[in-house]
């Protein structure tokens, strides 16, 4: 029987009693690990050998494990010093065991908590007690350290590695180990005899320039057998999700907006009616840019017509703000904090030209904000900007579209709460329910412009508007709970290369 070179190497090197580890086998048959994984995947596709896979745990010692390991565990140190301070026969001043026990920073709150933890004694009020049976001196924790410091992780106790895990006091790494083993039909080939056949299973440069390629026979290639998995580059699921986010509302009409990120405070908050000197002016706690101070050009028409709106209002019933407005202010420049600011710029017609009804504009593009970073917060984010200009716009409009947007991408418990923008009346916000946490999140905050917004911008219908949160949405369709785990420095690889695409 003829068969590639390789897993004729990888035949003979294989035994019929043992596993042997597909790393052995490529050193003896002098290939690539790699090679000789693929050859032996073909070669248990055609049964002549068998391929068992194992996954070790490694253990390591991460900085902090090894200095405790040398030392003794925080824990340990304070009862030692509530021990000393006579906490086992009554409560004694915290203040006073901390200073005894040596400890400092962030070592007091580790050793508190894993002190009341592991019951050595109770914290109340200011007061520790020591329970005099607790036996720090035999730590299942510290002896599993120990365990893992001297390479006999086999003696450690399973718990107490979880948990020195937990506290990141070592660090557990898996691998996959595969080995291969001859079966009956195995032996029975190599005692028949096979030979290499002379297979070429690379195309490479040399073989093309000098014609040889043909006049080789070429590997046949088994697309069935089982392979190593290769990460390669791929698209990151949250621009998937833009994309197909974009998709979804050119299929429902909509045309793509676009525009600066750094832009005029004009035209992320003048134009959507917010006060200069009102909170709402910061409540996005935008980034100011220092270079360029402020914009080149802004339509001194439009800026007439807006800084009116603010002072005197609109319409015979106007009020306005009465408050100061300076076109200075207008025209500091931020980073946006919201594509509101990309909406503005169509609907004044000085985008795009004149608009004529009805239109229908998105935008899925990154806002910034001053917020503080946790589990559904980033300094950044993609907002799904959208609006809908035609006659006599309602409130059934508005979440008709969001219904049916969402459920393209198979949320359909959506739920709305009327809310305040200094912009929109009537304002509501979006809610979807958590598929992993149960929990009721907010995906997006929308409403109907109001006439201090649309007649300066020289729009004489309604306009209905929204923007939405793409990373919201993408935490609602993978059952994401932290949005650092996909997006960031934090971010989790293994969670990206292994999310499947949903279409
Ligand atoms: N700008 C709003 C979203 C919005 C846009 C348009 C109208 C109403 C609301 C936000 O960022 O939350």
């Amino acid at each position: 029987m003829k068969r590639p070179q390789a897993q004729v190497a990888v035949l003979q090197a294989a035994d019929a009693q043992d596993d042997r580890r597909i790393d052995d086998v490529a050193a003896e048959a002098d290939l690539k690990p790699e090679a000789a994984t693929r050859a032996a995947f073909e070669l248990e596709a055609d049964g002549l050998v068998s391929v068992a896979e194992e996954t070790l745990e490694h253990y390591e010692l991460t900085e902090e494990g090894e200095t405790y390991v040398r030392e003794s565990l925080p824990e340990q140190d304070l009862y030692e010093a509530a021990i000393d301070a006579g906490a086992a026969d009554g409560p004694v001043q915290m203040g006073q065991v901390i200073g005894a026990s040596g400890l400092e920073g962030g070592a007091v709150d580790i050793a508190l908590s894993n002190y009341a933890r592991k019951a050595y004694g109770e914290i109340d009020s200011g007061e520790i007690t020591a329970n005099p049976d607790a036996a720090p001196g035999s730590d299942p924790e510290m002896l599993a350290l120990e365990a893992v410091a001297d390479g006999h992780v086999e003696d450690a106790d399973a718990d107490a590695l979880d948990q020195l895990e937990r506290r990141g006091l070592i660090d557990v790494r898996e691998e996959t180990v595969r080995s291969v083993q001859l079966t009956d039909d195995g032996v029975t080939a190599l005692m028949e005899g096979v030979d290499a056949a002379e297979t070429v299973d690379q195309l490479t440069p040399e073989l093309l320039t000098s014609g040889e390629w043909e006049d080789v026979a070429f590997t046949e290639y088994n697309v069935a057998a089982d392979a190593e998995d290769v990460s390669h580059g791929k698209e990151h699921i949250l621009r998937q999700t833009a994309n197909r986010v974009k998709d979804t509302l050119v299929g429902m009409g909509f045309s793509e907006m676009e525009g600066p990120h750094a832009d005029a405070q004009f035209w992320i908050n003048d134009c959507l009616f917010m006060p200069q000197d009102h909170p709402a002016r910061t409540h996005w706690d935008q980034f100011a840019l220092e270079q360029p101070e402020e914009i080149g050009e802004l339509p001194a028409d439009l800026v007439e017509r807006v800084r009116s709106a603010h002072k005197e209002g609109v319409g015979p019933d106007g009020e306005g703000y009465h408050s100061p407005w300076t076109e200075d202010i207008a025209r500091g420049m931020d980073l946006r904090g919201h594509t509101t600011s990309l909406s503005m710029r169509y609907l004044s017609g000085h985008q795009v030209g004149e608009l004529d009804p009805p239109e229908r504009y998105f935008s899925v593009e990154k806002v910034y904000r001053n917020d503080t970073l946790d589990p559904t917060h980033l300094l950044e984010f993609f907002q799904i900007e959208g609006w809908v200009m035609a006659e006599d716009l309602s409130v059934r409009d508005l979440m008709g579209t969001f219904t049916e947007f969402y459920e393209q991408f198979g949320i359909t418990d959506l739920e709305f709460k009327p809310h305040y923008n200094p912009y929109t009346e009537p304002s509501f916000e979006l809610f979807g329910t958590h598929p992993e946490t149960g929990e009721v999140v907010e995906v997006g905050n929308s409403g109907i412009f109001r006439d201090e917004v649309l007649t300066p911008l020289g729009v004489d219908c309604d306009v209905m508007a929204w923007g939405l949160s793409l990373e919201r949405l993408l935490m609602l369709m993978y059952g994401f709970e932290d949005i650092r785990d996909v997006h960031g420095t934090l971010c989790d690889l293994e969670l990206l290369r292994e999310t499947e695409v949903m279409r």
